[in-house]
């Protein structure tokens, strides 16, 4: 089956390639409907990643939270129609103890291969988890950032000692708010306190104890854990306050991509005994257990339609180009393209 690829080949250039996708084979193919931009892919577009790094990865389908429609699965396994998000990252093998986003041989659409802006996409079967049909699919189609959340917040499960009285988390865009909102449905009883820069964006963490513009933090204010939702140039700034307002012995969670390294205050991580932890990407697990959370409170849904902004509707080059630039100037929210392929 022929089948067209929408590739960046330079930053801010899509050009269209042709595969084929064999229908003998395991795979399932899948139509996309619902495809959502990450900071990752504006990466990319925008050629901020360094010029190695560009010139290494491109050509490549960009966009990596997606979901779609069921076309064609020579087992009957999956039924055509059938809606499913499509997992980004693929494994090739499996670990007892690794897990399948942390090995290094797994591979990860959009960033290693062609990511899901294409008319047909053919995965391993593994690689989708079906939705509920009538899910709001503006919201479902970045399940893959919210799984990323969910990934993270068991991490802090795992490695977070008893105390969790207070809880700070740095970063008022989307994945501090999905984060947040989750964080709220795991841990009722615990003090969620969002950290941000804009008090427009903090008056939308309706469901948080307090809200806080870094640089007005009350006196005394302490937490018992932080989780990073930053990155960027930002990252250092927020990683030194969280090291200030951490109370001993507390874990520090870190998601926010920076391009270079950033320095750390190591001797005061070295004075509180903190534990810094990284969390990156999420695996099926997460994924079927963000689909679970969904069903269990479909109120989350409706917390995570307030960060549904643009949607657009595509069907050439010139409207993903369209889309691309809407998100670049957007204050917040997640970018949806509707894509009519
Ligand atoms: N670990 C993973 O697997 C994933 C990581 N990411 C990464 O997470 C990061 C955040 O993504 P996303 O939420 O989409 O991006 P956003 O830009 O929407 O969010 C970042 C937010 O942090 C705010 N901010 C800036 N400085 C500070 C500060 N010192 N303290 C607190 N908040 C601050 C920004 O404000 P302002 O805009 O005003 O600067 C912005 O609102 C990115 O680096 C992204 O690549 C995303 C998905 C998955
Ligand atoms: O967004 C992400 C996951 O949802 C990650 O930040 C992304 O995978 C990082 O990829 P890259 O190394 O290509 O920047
Ligand atoms: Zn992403």
């Amino acid at each position: 089956m022929l089948n067209t690829v929408y590739r960046l080949v330079a930053p801010r250039r899509f050009e269209v390639a042709f595969n084929d996708i064999d229908l003998n084979s395991d795979k399932v193919v899948v139509r996309p409907t619902h495809l959502s931009i990450c900071h990752a892919d504006q990466r990319y577009y925008q050629g901020t990643r360094p010029a190695d790094v560009m010139a290494k990865k491109l050509p490549m389908a960009l966009i990596h939270e997606a979901i779609g429609d069921v076309v064609y699965d020579a087992t009957g396994e999956f039924k055509p129609g059938e809606l499913v998000v499509m997992i980004p990252n693929t494994p090739v093998e499996k670990d007892d103890i690794i897990a399948e986003n942390y090995l290094r041989s797994s591979k990860f659409r959009a960033s290693g291969f062609d990511g899901f802006m294409q008319d047909n996409v053919a995965l391993d079967r593994d690689r989708l988890v079906r939705l509920p049909q009538d899910i709001d699919r503006t919201v479902a189609a970045f399940t893959e950032i919210v799984s990323v959340s969910v990934h993270a917040l068991r991490r802090f499960e795992r490695f977070t000692h008893a105390r969790r009285n207070v809880v700070g988390i740095w970063g008022d865009g989307n994945l501090g708010y999905i984060t947040a909102v989750f964080f709220r449905y795991m841990h009722p009883d615990t003090k969620l306190i969002i950290f941000g820069t804009n008090e427009d964006k903090l008056s939308s963490f309706t469901f948080a104890d307090e809200t806080h513009l870094v640089w007005e933090i009350p006196e005394g204010l302490t937490i018992d854990h932080a989780i990073e939702c930053v990155g960027g140039d930002a990252s250092q700034k927020a990683i030194d306050q969280m090291i200030d307002l951490i109370q001993p012995e507390g874990t520090i969670a870190l998601l926010g991509v920076s391009e270079y390294a950033v320095p750390i205050n190591t001797r005061m991580v070295l004075e509180k005994g903190l534990h810094l932890y990284g969390s990156s990407r999420s695996g099926r697990a997460d994924f079927e257990k963000t689909v679970e959370l969904y069903q269990e409170y479909p109120e989350i849904l409706g917390y995570l339609s307030n960060i549904v902004g643009a949607q657009v509707e595509v069907s050439s080059i010139a409207d993903m180009t369209k889309a691309f630039e809407m998100d670049i100037n957007k204050m917040m929210g997640k970018t949806i393209m509707i894509w009519n392929k």
